[in-house]
């Protein structure tokens, strides 16, 4: 059985809490929109298309257990659980913030039709959020397949591929399969794969304890690696691309991603080694032109001086604790989405056609 962020039935939402990986793993319940919220605050649940996935659904399992009795509470209800959801953890990555915005206009417009009830509309929303879940894991073995695919085919055909990944962009990360995760196991299905360094991702440590945790749970060869050893990584150990998942890719193709991406792309660069960019549309936000407008956001800065609760960064110190950074679109070869590999300033027609 493959590894689950989420286990979901009408009515029924369980999500394996994170923080506890990689020693315990423990699904526990969510009943509603105010533990999706702590969920997600918490990060027993994190990754931008888990986010909102989970989120969608804690909204779908309260509205089963008590849908409400008029349209109009129906509407507010739902636009005050989004808010409430949005603002779990508000800046960078774009997903939540999509399905909300996607959700409130689809209700609106489907209240609108002649004959429309609350009950009819509250199985809708609750339909919504369940669509949301499945097309996730389409669109990611779609992303892992079209993303194996074009490594393969600008590697001149060597025997076995060798991926360096960063942070955790796989089943823990979305509805399942993973984004740049999902290039690692289609890669490796079509026995094309030969290695995986994944990095350690300080200070939160998302490698070493869930990308660790999911390569070793899906038995791929694979080898931790500090952050500081990429470049003599990339250089000495045959590395064919870097593929890192995204929180959120605008217009031109920058892209906000954990913290660490930016300088792997920089090394990247100057190794000669292709640099992708693994993401679904709904990590896309082609209202914002340029990196430049992604509010990043920082977090508390014993998440960087303690390990384990222990303190080991020297007392009194400053701390800047950036969660993300943005990769300049120059340092990109190319964005792989659901519905092809784009470079990046193909990304916006190449996402805008077929929709
Ligand atoms: C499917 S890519 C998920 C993306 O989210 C991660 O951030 P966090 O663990 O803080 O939610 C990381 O940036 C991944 O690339």
């Amino acid at each position: 059985m493959s590894l689950e962020s989420v286990r979901y039935s009408r009515g029924s939402l369980l999500v394996l809490n994170q923080l506890l990986l990689p020693h315990s793993s423990q699904y526990e319940p969510v009943t509603g929109v105010r533990e999706g919220a702590d969920a997600i605050r918490t990060m027993k649940v994190r990754g931008a298309p888990a986010i909102a996935i989970v989120g969608s659904l804690s909204l779908a399992v309260e509205l089963t257990a008590d849908p409400p009795q008029q349209t109009s509470d129906l509407l507010a209800f739902v636009r005050e659980s989004m808010e409430l959801l949005v603002g779990a953890r508000p800046a960078t990555a774009v997903n939540m913030k999509k399905a909300a915005d996607e959700l409130n206009s689809f209700l609106v417009q489907e209240a609108e039709k002649p004959g429309a009830t609350v009950q009819g509309l509250t199985d809708s929303v609750v339909l919504w959020a369940e669509t949301l879940l499945e097309k996730d894991v389409r669109d990611n073995r779609m992303i892992g397949d079209l993303g194996a695919q074009h490594i393969l085919d600008s590697t001149n055909g060597r025997a076995g591929v060798v991926i360096m990944t960063h942070c955790n962009t796989g089943s823990l990360a979305t509805a399942g399969y993973g984004t740049a995760l999902g290039v690692v196991r289609s890669l490796q299905a079509m026995g094309r794969l030969s290695h995986v360094f994944c990095t350690e991702t300080r200070p939160y440590n998302q490698g070493s304890r869930l990308t660790a945790y999911e390569l070793v749970y899906e038995k791929t060869p694979a080898t931790l690696i500090t952050d500081s050893m990429a470049a003599v990584t990339m250089r000495d150990r045959q590395v064919s691309a870097v593929v890192v998942g995204a929180d959120r890719v605008v217009a031109n193709g920058d892209t906000a991603n954990k913290v660490g991406t930016y300088q792997l792309a920089v090394l990247a660069k100057h190794h000669g080694i292709p640099f992708y960019v693994a993401a679904p549309s709904t990590s896309c936000d082609l209202g914002l032109p340029t990196g430049g407008s992604i509010v990043i956001e920082e977090r508390p800065s014993r998440e960087l001086t303690d390990i384990n609760g222990v303190r080991v960064a020297a007392p009194g110190i400053g701390v800047w604790n950036p969660a993300f950074d943005v990769t300049p679109n120059g340092l990109i070869t190319a964005i792989i989405t659901e519905r092809g590999v784009f470079k990046p300033e193909e990304l916006k027609v190449g996402l805008s056609r077929g929709l």
